[in-house]
């Protein structure tokens, strides 16, 4: 079983995720986790601060040479901000009179709707939402993707490869009709200022992002992740905390802004008629292949041994530069709500979170089915569980038995 927690705020000294029950052997190092944050920071629309503000990572437990150990993963990343927050953000008291007069610490009674300050100064009886904010804000996602990079690295060895995409920013959206970008196009998309697929789209994103940037606007879209190479069977129909579409949603949801998730052609196909909302079985060759992909690659909660899609769809961001109405909590007055600088669309940047939460949970669910201390052993027992799949027209095996007609092979060591 995988676990993780992160800790740190926004413009605290660091932020801190550890991650534990990866197996041993899984290649790892500081600039894997670094260039893989770096694609966090890559899209057409995010504010100032990811230009001038570094991801600094240090890999401080559970890696050696290069290759976990099995042990908890824990990953720091400081944030180069840190002496410009020292004293506002200082886990020690500090003296008042070194806060006086700093515009940086100056209380924030101003809440912005759609962000967490004011409910967030409800809920802990805050008489500001800097507290509120500090931890709200997404630079925690940082700490999600370190941590999924590991995951991934691990679900690598496996042959899983796992990739995001835009699909829509504001109203311009890829055509449904469009092909569905593979993990090799990887590079390709980062590559695109809006990480989308399709060229021309993403010309039309952009000078969305622009009109919206002008007009002191925000911008929401929608993101695609896409997971290649997976057995059939991750997940589980018996209990609903135990599907893999569950799972999903709920890491997906638990992005920062994030209102919507959708497993394959989801809310489409809820208006599609039977007949052609499923993916018909055809026989192709010793097996079997699924004729269209409209469930996304999963069925009764498991996936089904074909890509896998699954969508996230994230709100404008909540401090709008043309700032909405609010009330000014030290006064009790109308006013309108605080605002800084803040990304004008960050759904490129969501992209490459959801594809961390996603590696997570993929690889707890791999986890879980095939177990193993070691790269070595898990892939052992994938390999076993892959040779085991009962063939087309076998007898089966007994209820509650392993129903295995093939020939598995030798070393399913547990
Ligand atoms: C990658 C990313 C970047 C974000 N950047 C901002 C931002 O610059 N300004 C902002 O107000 N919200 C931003 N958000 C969204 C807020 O963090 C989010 O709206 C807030 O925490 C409240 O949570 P909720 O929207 O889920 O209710 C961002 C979200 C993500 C995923
Ligand atoms: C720092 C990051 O994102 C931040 C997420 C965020 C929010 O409210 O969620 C608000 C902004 O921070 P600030 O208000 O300090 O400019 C973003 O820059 C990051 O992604 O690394």
């Amino acid at each position: 079983m995988l676990r993780w927690l992160t800790s740190g705020e926004s413009h605290g000294r660091s932020l801190v995720g550890i991650l534990e029950g990866l197996p041993a052997g899984v290649p790892l190092t500081t600039a894997a986790v670094q260039s893989r944050l770096a694609r966090r920071r890559l899209g057409y629309g995010r504010g100032a601060r990811m230009k001038f503000e570094q991801d600094q990572v240090t890999l401080i437990g559970g890696v050696r040479h290069g290759r976990t150990i099995g042990a908890p993963l824990a990953v720091e990343i400081g944030n180069t901000e840190w002496p410009k927050w020292e004293k506002v953000m200082s886990p020690d008291p500090v003296d008042p009179a070194e806060l006086e007069g700093l515009a940086r610490n100056a209380p924030l009674t101003r809440p912005r709707p759609g962000h967490a300050d004011y409910t967030g100064m409800q809920k802990y009886c805050f008489s500001e939402a800097r507290p509120v904010l500090e931890r709200a804000s997404a630079r925690e996602t940082a700490t999600r993707v370190a941590l999924g990079t590991a995951a991934q690295a691990f679900l690598d060895e496996l042959g899983i490869g796992t990739v995001s995409h835009t699909v829509a920013v504001g109203t311009v959206a890829v055509p449904d009709t469009a092909a569905v970008p593979g993990v090799e196009e990887i590079d390709r998309l980062d590559a695109d200022p809006l990480r989308c697929a399709d060229v021309q789209t993403s010309e039309r994103m952009r000078a969305a992002v622009d009109e919206a940037h002008k007009a002191g606007e925000t911008l929401g879209g929608v993101v695609e992740v896409v997971v290649e190479g997976l057995p059939p069977g991750l997940g589980s129909y018996v209990h609903w905390d135990r599907r893999l579409d569950s799972r999903l949603a709920g890491a997906l949801m638990g992005i920062q802004a994030i209102k919507g998730v959708e497993v394959g052609d989801g809310f489409r196909t809820a208006g599609r008629p039977g007949s052609e909302a499923h993916d018909e079985i055809v026989r192709d060759g010793d097996g079997i292949r699924r004729v269209t992909d409209r469930a996304g690659g999963i069925e009764g909660g498991m996936s089904i041994g074909s890509v896998l899609r699954v969508r996230a769809a994230m709100k404008p961001i909540a401090t709008v530069p043309r700032a909405l109405r609010t009330v000014d909590t030290s006064t009790g007055e109308e006013t309108t709500a605080h605002h800084q600088r803040s990304d004008v669309c960050a759904v490129p940047a969501a992209g490459v979170v959801a594809e961390a939460m996603v590696s997570l949970v993929i690889a707890d669910a791999v986890l879980e089915k095939f177990g193993g201390d070691s790269v070595d052993q898990v892939r052992r027992h994938l390999e076993v569980y892959r040779a085991g799949l009962p063939a087309l027209g076998a007898a089966q095996g007994p209820a509650g038995g392993d129903g295995d007609p093939v020939q598995a092979p030798a070393g399913f060591d547990s």
